[in-house]
């Protein structure tokens, strides 16, 4: 008897543990949409919230209609749809924000892609203060401390639960390796690390099962650049989306899994850093051991060579300058 109940109160927490409530912001994009499809694809994903300014209900009663167990709402574009839409959410994703044309850089997004992320870090901050929060919308080396800054200004700020997605770096990495080595891409383990736009990408192809590619100008500035190709063939229509939602579809889906309990995963991912606090770069990507409080282990970038250690320096320099551009904008433009 006592066994029975005891069993079934084990099974009923461990089911309640895997109740998994996951947030898009931004869902209605070219992002947001199959982004928020893959998530409805995913069995770990028991309730998905859509939300955007614009189409959120329109996209989520589309996908209400595929055959998965979850449940998919569509929140309307007010304070409290917005709200009500981050209540509760174990995940919430940012892909909210413009995406670049051809002849700019992700920094120019920031005059408006900033006040985005900073209003939607203040609703998460109200609403779900324990979410993990994994910001897409670019400049991702300034909207990550945007997003710490409005935690810290409510007394809210878990280092352990923001993370800017840099997972297209590793993605695009190992699939541009595969093409010049004919292999298969799920078998090229390229570690990225730095940030997330042109030169703070840190290709380490040293620590690659190909440490010739290190000395590859080409191959590097391709990993780095990569965005700018597809920006450059969309030719005005935007950037990447589809590859970008397939990345942070895996980004999630591994949060989920360590939230769950499951040993040993680990993601490259650009967090709240002690890596280079010395050299006043509070944020890094490097790979980072996940836990069920979001970040268990950050990783050190390990042994590189000479080539890799100049483009870590020119990465820090700038990072520095993404990261204080992102600060300083919270600190003068607070918002309501
Ligand atoms: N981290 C990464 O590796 C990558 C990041 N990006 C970035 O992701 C962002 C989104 O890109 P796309 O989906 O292509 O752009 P998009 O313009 O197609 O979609 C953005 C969506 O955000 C919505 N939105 C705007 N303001 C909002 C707000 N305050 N609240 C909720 N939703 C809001 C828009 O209505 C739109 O539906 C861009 O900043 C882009 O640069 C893009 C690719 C890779
Ligand atoms: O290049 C862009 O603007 C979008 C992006 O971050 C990427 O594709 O890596």
């Amino acid at each position: 008897m006592f066994m029975a109940s005891h069993i079934q109160r084990r099974a009923f927490s461990a089911s309640a543990r895997n109740l998994s409530k996951v947030t898009v912001l931004g869902a209605a994009g070219g992002i947001g949409q199959p982004l928020s499809l893959l998530l409805k694809l995913n069995p770990r994903v028991t309730e998905l919230a859509l939300y955007d300014i614009r189409g959120g209900p329109g996209v989520a009663a589309d996908l209400s209609h595929i055959n998965t167990k979850s449940t998919v709402k569509g929140y309307d574009p007010t304070p409290t749809g917005l709200a009500n839409a981050l209540k509760g959410a174990e995940v919430v994703l940012i892909p909210a924000g413009v995406p670049r044309k051809p002849g700019m850089t992700r920094d120019d997004l920031f005059n408006t892609n900033a006040s985005i992320v900073r209003d939607l870090a203040k609703a998460c901050a109200e609403s779900c203060p324990e979410a993990k929060i994994l910001v897409i919308a670019n400049p991702v080396n300034s909207t990550v401390p945007i997003c710490a800054e409005v935690f810290k200004s409510r007394g809210v700020y878990n280092p352990k639960r923001l993370f800017g997605v840099t997972t297209l770096d590793v993605v695009r990495a190992s699939r541009f390796v595969s093409e010049l080595k004919g292999t298969d891409p799920a078998d090229e383990n390229i570690t990225v690390v730095g940030g997330h736009s042109g030169v703070t990408i840190v290709p380490l192809f040293s620590q690659s099962k190909h440490p010739e590619l290190s000395s590859n100008a080409e191959l590097i500035h391709r990993v780095q650049f990569g965005g700018d190709e597809v920006v450059k063939a969309k030719a005005g229509a935007g950037s990447a989306t589809l590859s970008m939602a397939m990345a942070g579809a895996r980004m999630a889906e591994s949060v989920l899994r360590a939230g769950q309990g499951e040993k040993g995963i680990i993601e490259p991912t650009f967090v709240d850093s002690p890596l280079y606090k010395d050299r006043g770069v509070d944020f890094f990507s490097s790979k980072v051991e996940l836990g069920p409080n979001g970040v268990e282990k950050i990783h050190p970038v390990g042994k590189i060579d000479a080539n890799e250690e100049k483009m870590l320096e020119a990465c820090l320099v700038d990072l520095k300058k993404n990261i204080e551009k992102g600060v300083a904008f919270v600190a003068q433009n607070p918002g309501k």
